[in-house]
């Protein structure tokens, strides 16, 4: 696994801080953020692939400063986003999963079959010509995941990945993400699929207020709301 390492950092929009001395080191599987609206979680998963640099302290993800080495830190992190309309760039299904593998260096036969592997893995055959807007809500977060997982990421972020998919999808994402060589930070407000990640931070006002096995912290998270 690799390592995600924040060090003393603190982010703030205009005057509302946002992280407040934030430090740890990840080094697990799956790592769960959980957190109240507004405490800071998107923020965090963000700094991980650099999409955010923080304002003071440093983020160094197997051991590149995020705020420095952002090119070869994006070809390392992967990013879900919570909506994937956001990430879906081309017209059908194939074209976009094909479309991550722009800059691999893989012939066109090799991307060709790494896009039917994808498209097996996730179910999405049938769909490789559809046009993408006329896919499900949740098919589009499927094929958000699988546009990333193609290039073959060492870390996987996903923020709020699984808002849209129905049980089946939901568990299947699960089972896919406990499946992952890749090392994996989801923050979710679905707890239930955090039950046996191997790290949970809880996130309150921008502060680590727990770090523990799933059970320990969902309960400290209850705690914080009930
Ligand atoms: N680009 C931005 N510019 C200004 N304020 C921002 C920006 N991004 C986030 N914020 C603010 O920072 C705070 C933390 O936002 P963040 O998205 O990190 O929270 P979150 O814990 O992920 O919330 P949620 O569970 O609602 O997604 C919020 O008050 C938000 O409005």
């Amino acid at each position: 696994m690799g390592e995600i390492r924040f060090d003393g950092v603190h982010h703030a929009f205009g005057e509302r801080p946002v992280l407040c001395g934030i430090d740890v080191t990840l080094t697990e599987h799956r790592v769960g953020v959980v957190g109240c609206n507004g405490s800071g979680k998107s923020t965090l998963a963000r700094m991980i692939n650099g999409l955010q640099t923080p304002a003071r302290g440093r983020v160094l993800v197997g051991g590149l400063d995020t705020a420095r080495k952002a090119a070869a830190i994006r070809r390392r992190v992967g990013f879900v986003f919570t909506d994937p309309d956001n990430q879906i760039v081309m017209p059908t299904v194939a074209e976009d999963i094909a479309f991550s593998l722009r800059r691999s260096g893989l012939d066109k036969h090799a991307r060709r079959r790494k896009v039917d592997e994808v498209l097996d893995a996730f179910d999405l055959h049938d769909h490789a010509d559809h046009p993408c807007h006329l896919l499900s809500g949740g098919q589009k977060q499927l094929l958000a995941l699988a546009a990333v997982l193609v290039t073959e990421p060492d870390i996987l972020v996903a923020d709020e990945p699984t808002t849209l998919l129905d049980l089946r999808n939901a568990r299947r994402f699960a089972e896919t993400l406990a499946g992952l060589r890749q090392q994996v930070v989801v923050v979710t407000h679905q707890l239930e699929l955090l039950a046996d990640f191997d790290r949970v931070l809880v996130i309150d006002e921008g502060r680590i207020v727990a770090d523990d096995a799933p059970a320990p912290a969902l309960r400290h998270y209850r705690g914080l709301v009930g």
